[in-house]
């Protein structure tokens, strides 16, 4: 049996962790934590951390003894300099509240890149867990919306670059820009991003304490995240009726499946795909065909294979990745934003020439 830890950070951070835990507890019922038993079959320790007391409030399926309120106002409003200088002041109380847990065989930190909580706390927070511990450590994290604005981008590729030199065993990258095609109003695709997340999380933590047929596991996955960039994405796909598991491991393969945009033949480096499911959809010709044509081009490939009786086929696959264009767009349109908000200081430090010529006639009165 496992033990894993899994931090949510910040607002995105902890919605997403409250996905994992409705999932875990089964619950459809904003009830179900109050009563019901983990589903996990590991060890699975959730704490979701907030200086935003209301984000905290507003979750339905996390314990309150798993929300852990960092007081400063309401959030630190996108400011990463004030979001270290808070988690600074209160790492000792987080880092404690970690340890009281136990030991830990592996963690996961869930958080946004582009707020200020979580996308401040997440990687000094790495930092600290890595220097006091020999247990890996994997950051999920969700990059912006294109269009939500510069402090966003600029946080996004400031907190990325943090998270790397943070000493963490890999990144595994969500992007909300490439799964808006899921389509909706931002709450509700929030809502489908943040369950997409948490199934495949999920399915990877079952993956790793499962008695499989062919097996996989935590030393795998270690290996498949320590490949390429150091950075990752997960894709996922159900069979629909009739589909057979060549086609499942594709589509989990394709834009349907992935949390990133990436084209897995190019961009890939290692990967570990993992098939459940009733044993008469399992065919080993189909599944070893898939298998070697993902390998000839990535590289190493880890197969699973977890028999569950009368379960329609799931296909979950890791895979880091060696290079990232999309990534590297998303740099370039950081770049330019932090250059606009650059300007945007001088301008204001500027406007300070105007209140030097208002201060000229302070003190003195009209006349007339
Ligand atoms: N997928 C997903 N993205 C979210 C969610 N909530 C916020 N985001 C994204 O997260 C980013 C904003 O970060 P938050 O997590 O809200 O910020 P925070 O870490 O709480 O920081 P502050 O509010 O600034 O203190 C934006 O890019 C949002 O699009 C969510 O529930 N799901």
């Amino acid at each position: 049996m496992l033990n894993i830890l899994i931090v949510g950070n910040g607002q995105c951070g902890n919605r997403i962790l409250d996905a994992i835990n409705k999932e875990a507890f089964g619950g459809k019922s904003k009830f179900a934590k109050f009563y019901s038993q983990q589903k996990y079959k590991s060890k699975v320790e959730t704490i979701a951390i907030n200086t935003a007391i209301n984000d905290l409030k507003e979750l339905s399926f996390t314990k309150a003894k798993d929300r852990m309120h960092i007081p400063h106002l309401h959030g630190v409003g996108a400011n990463r300099t004030l979001g270290k200088s808070v988690f600074e002041e209160n790492k000792s109380h987080i880092m404690r509240n970690i340890e009281e847990r136990g030991n830990f065989d592996v963690g996961f930190v869930i958080t946004s890149a582009s707020g200020g909580t979580g996308s401040s706390f997440t990687p000094p927070l790495i930092k600290e867990i890595k220097e006091n511990h020999d247990f890996p450590v994997y950051a999920v994290v969700v990059l912006p919306f294109r269009e939500e604005g510069t402090l966003y981008l600029q946080n996004a590729a400031f907190c990325l670059k943090e998270i790397r030199d943070s000493g963490v065993d890999g990144i595994i990258l969500a992007d909300n820009q490439f799964l808006k095609q899921i389509g909706g109003n931002v709450q509700s695709a929030y809502n489908t991003i943040n369950d997409m997340i948490a199934r495949r999380i999920l399915f990877l933590l079952d993956a790793l304490d499962s008695e499989m047929m062919m097996v996989t596991d935590l030393g795998d996955f270690k290996t498949v995240m320590s490949g390429g960039a150091g950075l990752a994405t997960i894709g996922f796909y159900e069979a629909e009726k009739g589909m057979n598991i060549k086609t499942t491991i594709q589509k989990a393969l394709s834009p349907n499946g992935l949390l990133f945009s990436t084209d897995v033949y190019k961009e890939g480096s290692r990967a570990m795909v993992i098939i459940k499911g009733d044993k008469s959809y399992l065919s080993i010709d189909e599944i070893s065909s898939e298998v070697e044509k993902l390998s000839s081009s990535v590289g190493h490939v880890f197969k699973g294979i977890i028999v569950r009786k009368g379960e329609t086929p799931q296909v979950l696959v890791v895979l880091t990745l060696e290079a990232a264009e999309e990534l590297e767009n998303l740099y370039s349109v950081a770049v330019d934003a932090i250059h606009q908000e650059r300007e945007k200081k001088t301008r204001v430090e500027e406007q300070k020439e105007i209140d030097k010529a208002f201060s000229q006639i302070d003190g003195l009165e009209p006349n007339y």
